[in-house]
């Protein structure tokens, strides 16, 4: 990041002027774009806008604690980056200078099926856990293959995709002719050219039903995640199904538009979960208040997309490193000044 870094990005919303500047036309629209028009991904932000904190006073905030526990391991703070498609459209070294990143911040780094690296590559980088994230493709046994290869490559964890049975209406980046280069290598992602960024055609891309699901379960003992939850029942199905924890998300906005925006999904989600599994929450987390607001509102981490995507187009692995620490020390300044000292402290008597 220049020297100038403090002055110039204050908050994750700074970042994303910065990537537009240094990115291809194309490659910025496919990242920032959402689906339709765009009401949901405006909302994403815009319902946590919404929300307004009670804080309490006189109490000791000295001493804060982010810490938490998923699936048995302890995490410094509940900031995870999300997986996001293609890294080496952004920086030469893709997913790996994110995963950098990502250690340097002490941060969990999600590494897609669609990525650009290898997952032994982003695990040798960073000291912090590094997740498997399976986009369900046409070749069913290579599915369970990955899956069942994931732990010894050194996976934590391995995240499903369950909102995307068919390519999201993505006006944007069909307007700038984005493209995926064939130069660009992707190891775990054989259907790129399969028509998964068609849209308007109703074509249906390989998906997995709630009995694949199973069969996933049943091929790794890594804790299983469904990401893409927005339903109470779904919640329910995936708890039934062996899901160890779910992400309440819209996709960044990128399926289907005028879905909820998570953070108004996620009470009622977190009422039916009770406490059984922890959830996790993506779509629009931009500032430690809207961190505080999940966790207030049932989730136990946050998952950030775009900011992080931003930040490594302008500055690689610094600029990751950057980005999860600003939103760490906002979140951290969030709880010392509502009093709450503790993660656990965090609850509903914190929203207004
Ligand atoms: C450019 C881009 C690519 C993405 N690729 C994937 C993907 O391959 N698999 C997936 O499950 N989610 C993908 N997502 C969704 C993110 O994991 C995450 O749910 C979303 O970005 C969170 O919202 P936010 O960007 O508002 O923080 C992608 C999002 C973006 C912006
Ligand atoms: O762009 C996305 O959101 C996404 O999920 C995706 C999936 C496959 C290929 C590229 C991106």
């Amino acid at each position: 990041m220049p020297l100038d870094i403090e002055t110039r990005f204050l908050c994750l919303a700074d970042l994303e002027p910065a990537a537009r500047e240094v990115l291809p036309h194309a490659v910025y629209e496919f990242i920032a774009g959402g689906a339709g028009d765009e009401i949901t991904k405006r909302d994403n932000e815009a319902a946590f806008d919404r929300i307004r904190l009670r804080p309490r006073v006189l109490r000791d905030v000295t001493r804060l604690d982010t810490g938490i526990t998923l699936f048995g391991q302890s995490l410094p703070h509940p900031i995870i980056l999300a997986p996001i498609a293609y890294q080496r459209l952004v920086h030469p070294e893709g997913e790996v200078a994110a995963a950098r990143g990502a250690g340097v911040a002490e941060a969990v780094f999600t590494l897609g099926t669609t990525a650009t690296a290898a997952i032994e590559d982003c695990v040798a980088v960073s000291q912090s856990p590094v997740w498997f994230l399976l986009y369900w493709q046409s070749d069913r046994g290579f599915n369970g293959e990955l899956v069942s290869r994931m732990a010894a490559l050194g996976a934590k964890a391995i995240s499903v995709t369950v909102d995307l049975p068919t390519p999201g209406d993505r006006h944007r980046q069909f307007r700038a002719g984005f493209k995926i280069p064939d130069s660009l290598a992707t190891p775990y992602f054989k259907d790129r050219n399969t028509g998964v960024l068609k849209v308007g055609t109703a074509q249906r891309r390989a998906m997995p039903t709630w009995a694949d699901i199973a069969w996933l379960r049943s091929l790794t003992t890594l804790p299983l995640i469904l990401k893409g939850i927005l339903d109470p029942d779904d919640a329910e199905q995936a708890i039934r199904t062996g899901a160890d924890a779910i992400v309440v998300s819209n996709h960044g906005s990128r399926n289907l538009d005028t879905l909820p925006a998570t953070i108004d999904a996620l009470p009622a989600i977190s009422e039916r979960v009770a406490g059984r599994i922890p959830i996790i929450l993506d779509g629009g987390v931009r500032r430690g208040t809207d961190v505080l607001k999940a966790i207030a509102l049932g989730a136990s981490a946050v998952m950030i997309g775009r900011p992080y995507v931003y930040a490594l187009a302008t500055d690689g692995a610094d600029g990751v490193a950057y980005c999860v620490n600003l939103l760490r020390r906002d979140f951290e300044a969030a709880m010392a000044l509502t009093g709450r000292a503790r993660i656990d402290e965090i609850e509903r008597s914190a929203i207004w």
